[in-house]
């Protein structure tokens, strides 16, 4: 499975089940709606549920590393699980864990989240390049060998990121635009390794014409982004955009039935809206 590149699997699925990324975010309200208690049996079972509702049916599930690690060791053997029966069924696994730090350390993250030995091993991971796009310059190379990718955030969904993400660097660009610029240069050598994350919430501002590689859009649905603004925000970089919607998926359990018809529903949304 891992031996082919990061950048086949990762077109070869959206080809065959569309762009969508589902969330699984276990939080606290959700395990309350759907009537189990906030523990970590909780989550197993939250789990599972999606689980069986996205397998075979969207190409992407993203698990929001925070709602596990809520609770300690039970909470990562529960995540662990997880990762491994999606992967073991096809689905590509973004771990959603937004790590950054000094080179050297996040190597180690990088160990935990994309060596193909680790409990954790994922398809690829979210991180942050707000110590320098440099210091994710050994997790790129271990993505790279082991044929993983590399969400980096650039422009996020929420509102407070733009304080930092807007400002002007000293070359005049925006940072947010000068880790796009650094991806561009990153994925010459390895097309699709290095991601970005653009939110669907509001128009990014960035240019992204040079740009090849894939997009994580996280803001549909509970943060109101919607198909038709998705369509109109990446207009000219449609082809590998994952529009990411957890909550507004997730509202439709606890059935596994009316979970799936709320992910296939989107996701055929997704692939009419942006043909
Ligand atoms: O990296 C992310 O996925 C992410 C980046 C971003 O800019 N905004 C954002 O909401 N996310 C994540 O995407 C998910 C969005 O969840 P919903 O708002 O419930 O659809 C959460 O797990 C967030 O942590």
């Amino acid at each position: 499975m891992s031996h082919r590149s990061w950048s086949d699997r990762l077109r070869a699925a959206v080809s065959a089940r569309g762009r969508l990324c589902v969330g699984i975010d276990p939080h606290p309200a959700l395990l309350e709606a759907w009537e189990l208690p906030r523990s970590a049996d909780g989550l197993e079972v939250f789990a599972e549920l999606c689980v069986e509702a996205f397998v075979g049916e969207v190409a992407i599930v993203k698990p929001q590393v925070a709602f596990f690690e809520a609770y300690g060791s039970a909470g990562y053997a529960v995540l662990e699980r997880t990762v491994s029966v999606l992967r073991h069924a096809g689905t590509l696994v973004i771990a959603d864990a937004k790590r950054g730090d000094i080179g050297t350390t996040m190597d180690a993250y990088a160990q935990a989240w994309i060596e193909p030995e680790s409990p954790l091993s994922s398809d690829a991971v979210t991180v942050s390049p707000y110590l320098g796009f440099d210091s994710l310059n050994e997790t790129v190379e271990r993505a790279v060998r082991h044929h993983r990718g590399v969400f980096v955030l650039a422009r996020t969904s929420n509102a407070e990121g733009a304080t930092l993400q807007q400002a002007t660097a000293s070359d005049g660009r925006s940072v947010a635009q000068s880790i796009v610029d650094a991806a561009v240069v990153r994925n010459r050598v390895d097309r699709d390794t290095v991601g970005l994350v653009v939110g669907a919430t509001r128009d990014h501002g960035l240019d992204l014409s040079d740009y090849v590689g894939p997009i994580l859009a996280p803001g549909l649905g509970a943060q109101g982004a919607t198909v038709a603004d998705l369509a109109d925000i990446f207009r000219d970089c449609r082809e590998l955009v994952l529009p990411n919607s957890s909550r507004g998926v997730l509202a439709a359990g606890p059935s596994v039935t009316a979970l799936r018809d709320a992910a296939t529903r989107l996701r055929d949304e997704i692939e009419a809206g942006l043909a």
